[in-house]
């Protein structure tokens, strides 16, 4: 699904703040990813949703590497990426169930089966009464949980999410990542960067974890023998 080979990355000019990445995404895997503030993590992720291109390396994705993907197809293969991020980025002057058609809408989608596939989203969520209202009526983790309806809404086959939970109770923390392990058990590959660490704890999952723009050597992996168990 996701393939980095020696990858750096620098803005401009500046130092590479990302540097050697060499890693690998199985289809249908969950990883959190982690590491201090300011060791690369949004770098990274923003590699894996061709918001920035790498300064060296390679960096292969479905299958493609993205160095010979002509770059009036890049639109296509972001189409099949959702992003969440932690500030949620709704469109305040638009509803609810407008945020989520707005990916359908783009893509072409008629109004019929855009009513349906938005519908039954909310409903997935729990937000199946909030249709109409506003974002800025919404709390923090309900503008997520739209948020997640709306990157969910074309059926990507890559889920990306940045500190999805920062600044969320830990209940609707926990229903938050409930939803994307909903999403990777029925085949979406997930990475998820948080600091979370009673989340990850919790939920157990491979880790990738960086320092200073590095892969940590001793990344902390799940043990064979050790099972995969749903958050309570
Ligand atoms: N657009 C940019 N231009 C220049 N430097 C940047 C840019 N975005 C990030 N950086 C630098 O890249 C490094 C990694 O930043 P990044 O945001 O990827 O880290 P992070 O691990 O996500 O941090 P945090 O946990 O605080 O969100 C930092 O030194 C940051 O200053």
């Amino acid at each position: 699904m996701v393939r980095f080979e020696n990858v750096g990355l620098r803005y401009g000019n500046g130092p590479e703040v990302l540097r050697d990445l060499s890693f690998e995404l199985a289809p249908g895997s969950f990883h959190f990813l982690t590491g201090p503030t300011g060791a690369g993590k949004s770098s990274l992720l923003k590699l894996l949703y061709l918001s920035e291109r790498p300064s060296r390396g390679l960096i292969t994705l479905f299958g493609e590497p993205l160095s010979k993907v002509p770059r009036e197809q890049l639109p296509d293969m972001r189409r099949r990426i959702g992003v969440v991020f932690q500030d949620f980025r709704l469109l305040d002057h638009m509803s609810v169930f407008d945020n989520v058609a707005l990916p359908l809408r783009i893509a072409g989608q008629g109004e019929k089966h855009t009513r349906e596939a938005v519908s039954e989203l909310l409903e997935w969520v729990g937000l199946a009464d909030k249709l109409d209202a506003l974002p800025p009526t919404l709390s923090g983790g309900q503008k997520q949980l739209v948020a997640i309806a709306r990157a969910v809404i074309t059926s990507p086959q890559l889920i990306i999410a940045d500190e999805p939970t920062g600044n969320i109770d830990r209940d609707m923390s926990m229903k938050i990542m409930r939803l994307f392990i909903e999403l990777n058990k029925q085949g979406t590959t997930c990475i998820v960067a948080t600091h979370d660490w009673p989340l990850i704890d919790k939920i157990k999952r491979p880790m990738l974890e960086l320092f200073e723009g590095k892969l940590a050597e001793a990344s902390w992996w799940l043990k064979p023998d050790e099972t995969l168990e749903d958050p309570a």
